[in-house]
């Protein structure tokens, strides 16, 4: 079986983080594992409090992980502070997994910082240069760039800077500007927009984390970047499609649409697609 390894933050309210990771792992066939970084208290409309985890048990985490299973992927989502980005760098550098894919999370959907400010350039220095895919949203491409970004020129001008700070790959999402969900990847080589249609919706909590961690599974199984990719943008658009009314604030993406169907469980759309 293959295997995945998420490296972020715990959301209580399940619709994001390493709860969203694993999910999407088993709904994507790979077997996941887990490294939390911080403890969040949220819910589908706030960030609570955080907690960072210790330093030394984050280490635990890991070499139990990596000394004992194999890891075919690695997705990086929060990763709070700067000690735990210098940490995560180093072992990164330790471990040499195949894939790193890293979604740079910075602010929650409510304002919250999930890095703080100082860790920013720990982020862009240590950890983009191992990164096999780095997965911004627009705001996050704007911090790690400098840059304003409006429109798809702008967008093309930011994903080269950010592999010119060493990522071999981008995918910068651009579900945040107006119009289409259009993405675009840029790895020095190729330029390719993976196109999306505007789903209308509230439920959008943990949709990066979601597309980050579908695109980890997909390389764990052997896919190559650009299929990882494809692949990963049609698993959130369904998940967006059916995503769940949950609470009060931005519900989370759904799943169990794409898990139930991969385990031939046919005739559920309309009980999950209603609530
Ligand atoms: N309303 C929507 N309909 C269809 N696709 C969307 C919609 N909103 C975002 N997307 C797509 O979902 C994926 C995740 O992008 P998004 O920009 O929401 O990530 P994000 O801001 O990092 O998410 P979060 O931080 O909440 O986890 C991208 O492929 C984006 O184009
Ligand atoms: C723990 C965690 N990671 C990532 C995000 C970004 O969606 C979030 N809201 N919470």
């Amino acid at each position: 079986m293959n295997t995945a390894l998420t490296i972020a933050g715990s959301d209580s309210g399940g619709g994001a983080g390493i709860q969203a990771d694993l999910k999407t792992f088993a709904a994507n066939g790979v077997f996941g594992m887990s490294v939390i970084t911080a403890v969040t208290a949220q819910n589908t409309m706030e960030v609570r409090s955080v907690q960072d985890i210790h330093l030394s048990i984050i280490k635990d985490q890991i070499d139990a992980v990596f000394e004992d299973i194999p890891v075919d992927a690695v997705k990086i989502g929060m990763l709070s502070s700067t000690a735990t980005v210098a940490l995560i760098a180093e072992n990164m550098k330790k471990y040499k997994p195949f894939h790193i894919v890293l979604d740079p999370v910075m602010v929650s959907k409510g304002g919250s910082h999930l890095l703080q400010k100082e860790a920013i350039e720990a982020l862009i220095e240590k950890l983009i240069p191992l990164a096999s895919i780095v997965t911004p949203n627009i705001p996050e491409a704007e911090v790690l760039t400098g840059q304003v970004i409006e429109g798809e020129e702008d967008m093309i001008a930011a994903s080269k800077q950010i592999v010119g700070l060493g990522a071999k790959a981008v995918l910068l999402k651009g579900g945040h500007l107006q119009g289409e969900p259009n993405d675009l990847f840029y790895d020095s080589e190729t330029t390719l927009w993976i196109k999306g249609k505007r789903i209308e919706t509230k439920n959008t909590h943990g949709t990066g984390c979601t597309l980050s961690s579908a695109i980890a599974a997909n390389l764990a199984k052997g896919m190559s970047l650009e299929e990882a990719i494809h692949r990963g943008k049609q698993y959130i658009t369904t998940a967006i499609q059916y995503s769940l009314s949950l609470g009060s604030g931005h519900g989370p993406a759904n799943h169990f649409y794409e898990l139930y169907k991969n385990a031939g469980y046919l005739g559920m759309e309309s009980e999950v697609s209603n609530r």
